[in-house]
C-alpha cells in the first residue's frame, strides 16, 4: 500500500523521521507491505513538495532546521510553497507551545479538513485543543495517533489502550521527561551541576526548544494530562494539573536522598479520587522498592495500577530524536498495516 506523507517541522526529530523512512524503506515494504512516500516537508519558511516523493537521502544528510529546506529548495529548483496539498497522512513535529498550541494546531486542523490521518509528535495542540481536534477528526473520519507526544519510545498509550483493555486503570505513575531524569541522575550519580547536565541534555537533542518546559515540569504535565484524558476518561486542562518542576531541587536535596538510600525523581501521577481524576507532577524521593527506581539517565518509565491485572509497567524508551521518530513510525504502521 502506498501512503503519501506530509511532515511539518524539520528539526532534530523531523530530520530523524526522514532518515528512518530511508533506512527502513525496504524493510517496511517487506514486513508490512507499506510504501511510505514523503511528498512535502514544511519549515518556518514554507514547504518543499514533490508528488513523486522528495529525495530522502539529500534531506536526511542535511542539517536539521528550516534553513535546510530553503537550501534544498534552491538546489533542487523546487519552489517553497506556502502550504501543503492533500496527502494521506500528516506527521506533526513542530515545536511544542502550550500557550497557543500553534503552529501544530493549524497544521492538524488543515490536515483534518483534507481528511488526512495524523501522527502528532508535538504536544501543544493536543494539550490546548484536545476536544476540538478529536471532534473534527471524528466528523471527518480521520484517524489520529500521538505516541510521540506521550513519552515517544516508551510505550504508554499502547499499553493502556491495548494491553490493559477490559481492566480499569486506577492510577498512572511515570517518569515521563528524559531531560529532567537525566539532570537528576547526573546530579546524584556524578555530582554534575544542574546547568551542566541541562546543557548535555540539550546537546543530545532531547530538551524542548524552550527547556523551561522540561525543567519546570510542563512537558511531564502535558504527557500525563494526555494519558489521563485518553485512558482515565477525564477532560482536564493543563491548568488543572498541579506542577512542580526540578528547578527547586538543590544539591543538598540530592545529598539527602542519597543519605536515605533513595533517588530523586520527577514523578507524574494521575489517579482517581472521590469520583474525580487528579493529575500532578513533582519531585519525590523514591526507594529501591519503587517500580521506577531503576529508571536512570534519559530513560523513562510508567506503571499502571489496575483492578484486575495488578501493577503493569514499562521502563526504558530513552528520550532521543531517533526514539521519537521511531514512535511516529510505529503509529503510522499501526494506522495502515492490516493483518
Ligand atoms: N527532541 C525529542 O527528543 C522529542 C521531541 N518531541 C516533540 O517533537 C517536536 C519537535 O521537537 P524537536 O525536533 O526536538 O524540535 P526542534 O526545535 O529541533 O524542531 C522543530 C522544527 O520546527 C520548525 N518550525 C518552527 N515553526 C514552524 C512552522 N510554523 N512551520 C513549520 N516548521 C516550523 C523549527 O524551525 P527552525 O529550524 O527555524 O527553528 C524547527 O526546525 C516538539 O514538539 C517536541 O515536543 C517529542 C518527543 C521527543
Ligand atoms: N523533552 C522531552 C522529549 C520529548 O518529549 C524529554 O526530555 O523527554
Amino acid at each position: 500500500m502506498r501512503v503519501n506523507l506530509v511532515l511539518t517541522g524539520f528539526g532534530v526529530v523531523g530530520r530523524e523521521f526522514v532518515r528512518l523512512l530511508q533506512e527502513k524503506h525496504r524493510f517496511l515494504r517487506r514486513a508490512y507491505e507499506l510504501d511510505f512516500r514523503l511528498v512535502a516537508v514544511g519549515g518556518r519558511g514554507g514547504f518543499i513538495t514533490s508528488e513523486d516523493g522528495l529525495d530522502l537521502k539529500i534531506l536526511g544528510d542535511a542539517e536539521p532546521g528550516s534553513d535546510s529546506l530553503e537550501t534544498f529548495s534552491k538546489n533542487s529548483g523546487l519552489p517553497l510553497m506556502s502550504t501543503f496539498d492533500q496527502a494521506d497522512a500528516l506527521i506533526e513535529a513542530t515545536p511544542t507551545d502550550t500557550d497557543s498550541g500553534e503552529p501544530g494546531f493549524g497544521y492538524i486542523m488543515k490536515a483534518i479538513h483534507h481528511q488526512m490521518d495524523i501522527v502528532a509528535i508535538s504536544k501543544g495542540a493536543l494539550v490546548r485543543h484536545y476536544d476540538t481536534i478529536f471532534t473534527a477528526a471524528d466528523a471527518n473520519q480521520v484517524k489520529l495517533k500521538f505516541s510521540g507526544a506521550t513519552a515517544a519510545a516508551l510505550p504508554t498509550l499502547d499499553i493502556g489502550q491495548i494491553s490493559l483493555a477490559g481492566s480499569e486503570i486506577v492510577s498512572i505513575e511515570g517518569i515521563l521527561n528524559g531531560t529532567s531524569n537525566y539532570i537528576l541522575s547526573s546530579m546524584q550519580r556524578e555530582q554534575v551541576s544542574f546547568e551542566e547536565a541541562l546543557k548535555a541534555a540539550q546537546h543530545q537533542g532531547i530538551a524542548e526548544a524552550n527547556p523551561r518546559l522540561d525543567v519546570e515540569g510542563i512537558d511531564s504535565a502535558c504527557k500525563i494530562l494526555l494519558l489521563a484524558n485518553s485512558l482515565l476518561g477525564s477532560r482536564l486542562s493543563l491548568s488543572d494539573v498541579t506542577v512542580t518542576g526540578i528547578v527547586g531541587v538543590s544539591s543538598e536535596d540530592i545529598i539527602e536522598a542519597s543519605a536515605q538510600g533513595k533517588k530523586m525523581k520527577l514523578l507524574a501521577r494521575a489517579y482517581k479520587q472521590d469520583g474525580t481524576v487528579r493529575v500532578e507532577v513533582g519531585p519525590s524521593m523514591i526507594g529501591s522498592d519503587h517500580l521506577l527506581s531503576s529508571v536512570d539517565g534519559t530513560n523513562k518509565g510508567i506503571v499502571f495500577r489496575t483492578d484486575t491485572m495488578g501493577d503493569v509497567g514499562a521502563v526504558g524508551g530513552s528520550s532521543s530524536p531517533r526514539g521519537a521518530a521511531a514512535a511516529a513510525l510505529k503509529d503510522l504502521i499501526h494506522l495502515y498495516h492490516t493483518t
